[in-house]
């Protein structure tokens, strides 16, 4: 096989590519030994898809070889991959120094692909170490030796590596700018792993430019794509964005299964610096909330992960933001659990002065008619007898042969006639005077500041009113008139307990007079009827 057909077939099958690399390197091994090297070379490439160690010792193995025969591709790529190698082991400062040395070789040798990859994974590896600063340094280098390059890949990846720089710095803005700017290379380089990401990034920004139908759709894209490549970095990011879109949506049911989701794809990848950083959104979302409870839960979360991911060592640098933030938390909750405390505090006290008011309303009015009773009548006269002294008249209206009424319809009718009574009454009066059920079918009508000739006025048309009255209504050849007694003082000033009696007794007169009538006592100058 060639090693151009090799190369191909490097991506879709590298178990037999290593076989076959092997073999062409046997082959070769004598009589063309560039040409070994370079299956060799590929073969420990290949290797790499399984067990990046033993990779990583085949390369140290070739590097001085390949230095020999100036097989610089080759040469570069191995020591690219070895730092790669040194990541997906863990071994972050081992892959800066790869990277490092891939980097300083590829600027002698004015290589500047091999430049831009090795920028590239030192950013990465300063990425995992939390120093965004760093990552953002080699990541900007990246770029400006890519520019030139005319290779839409290293573009690509270049712009991403910034993007996502912005991103953790909560450079929206610019990484719009960004975004746009890398579209094409994006779309160019047809990396569909780049072009998820891209999606998500472009999503995120959406996201916080509020624009949610937007930034759905972005990252619906990338949830598909990430999951159809089993690409789990992203697939958990796009889940966790989709929880923070549905929390603005206030759809909490479809936040929590993304949440969940997010975070077991991350589990499952063993990416405890996403769960970190989920575990710090998700306290912030909660917080934006109002929900003290659930953000003191996930920023507890956040810093076992932190612990996790920093060591103990790195926890005295969070010590006092992180001190602030739980008290701050804690004073929260408490102070949500004193408001309900309040407020159902409020409610039995409402509750209760409620059932007082009605209690004191039933103590002071009629049940049958609703009007105001005895009790609150007397207490009215005494009230009034204490403030101004005011001109006063009072009317004592009694139904004229209740007695007949009961006897003839029944006591349930008796009881209608005195419902309707006292609606004729409260009909013809004015909401600031007093009307009463004094007992049985007699009623007290309170009219101040109502002089005399007002008074009679009122009386008589009252009267008029009854008598005029569909009574019928109630019970067929029902009838019912009143008698009315009226007494004023006229503007000076008299007992209203005096004046009750005197309209009593002028109501004795109209009972006397026939019924159906007004007779009336006008107290300050003098008694007359
Ligand atoms: N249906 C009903 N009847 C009542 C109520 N309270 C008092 N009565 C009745 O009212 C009647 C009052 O009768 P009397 O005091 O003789 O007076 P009257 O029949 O209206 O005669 P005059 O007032 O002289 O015209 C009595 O039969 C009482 O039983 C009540 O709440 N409902």
């Amino acid at each position: 096989m060639q090693l151009e057909q090799l190369l191909e077939s490097l991506d879709l099958s590298p178990f037999d590519t290593r076989e076959a690399a092997l073999a062409l390197a046997a082959q070769c091994a004598a009589a063309d030994k560039p040409r070994a090297l370079k299956a060799r070379h590929l073969a420990a490439k290949a290797l790499g898809r399984r067990d990046t160690v033993a990779s990583t010792q085949e390369y140290q193995r070739l590097l001085p070889a390949l230095r020999r025969y100036q097989l610089w591709d080759e040469y570069l790529a191995a020591l690219d991959e070895c730092g790669g190698h040194a990541m997906v082991q863990g071994n972050v400062n081992e892959a800066i120094h790869q990277w490092s040395a891939c980097l300083e070789e590829a600027m002698v040798l004015q290589n500047g692909f091999f430049a831009v990859q090795a920028l590239l994974g030192i950013g990465k590896a300063f990425w995992v170490l939390n120093d965004f600063k760093s990552a953002h340094h080699y990541h900007c280098l990246a770029l400006e030796f890519a520019l030139p390059l005319q290779d839409k890949a290293s573009l690509a990846g270049a712009y991403l590596c910034l993007i996502a720089d912005m991103l953790a710095a909560d450079r929206y803005t610019e990484a719009g700018i960004a975004l746009r700017l890398a579209h094409l290379s994006v779309l160019d380089c047809k990396n569909r792993h780049w072009q998820a990401e891209y999606l998500l990034f472009r999503g995120r920004v959406y996201l916080e430019q509020r624009q949610l139908a937007l930034a759905e759709a972005d990252l619906t894209v990338a949830l598909l794509q990430s999951t159809a490549l089993s690409f789990s970095w992203v697939a958990s990011q796009v889940e966790f964005q989709l929880f923070k879109l549905y929390c603005l949506r206030q759809d909490g049911q479809e936040a929590a299964q993304h949440l969940a989701n997010a975070e077991a794809q991350a589990k499952a990848i063993q990416a405890t610096s996403l769960l970190e950083r989920f575990a710090f959104g998700t306290y912030q979302q909660h917080k934006a909330q109002g929900d003290s409870r659930e953000a003191l839960k996930y920023y507890r979360i956040y810093l076992e992960y932190y612990e996790q991911n920093h060591g103990r060592a790195c926890l005295p640098r969070l010590a006092q933001s992180t001190a602030r933030r739980l008290q701050r938390l804690e004073n929260r909750i408490e102070l949500t659990q004193r408001k309900q405390e309040n407020a159902l505090l409020c409610q039995t006290l409402n509750q209760q002065s409620a059932q007082l008011d009605s209690l004191s309303r039933a103590a002071l009015s009629d049940p049958l008619t609703g009007l105001a009773n005895r009790r609150h009548l007397e207490q009215q006269l005494d009230r009034l007898d204490q403030q101004a002294r005011l001109p006063m008249s009072l009317l004592i209206v009694d139904i004229d042969y209740f007695k007949q009424v009961n006897d003839a319809y029944g006591h349930a009718i008796g009881d209608l006639v005195l419902q309707r009574m006292a609606s004729v009454l409260q009909f013809a009066c004015r909401n600031n005077e007093l009307i009463a059920r004094y007992g049985g079918e007699e009623f007290y009508i309170l009219l101040p500041q109502v002089l005399f000739a007002d008074a009679r006025q009122i009386a008589e048309r009252l009267c008029a009113m009854v008598e005029n009255h569909d009574w019928d209504s109630i019970a067929r050849g029902l009838h019912a008139t009143v008698s009315i007694g009226l007494a004023s003082n006229n503007g000076h000033w008299l007992p209203c307990r005096t004046l009750a009696l005197e309209a009593d007794a002028a109501l004795y007169e109209a009972k006397a007079a026939g019924r159906n009538c007004v007779r009336w006592r006008i107290t300050s100058s003098g008694l007359m009827s």
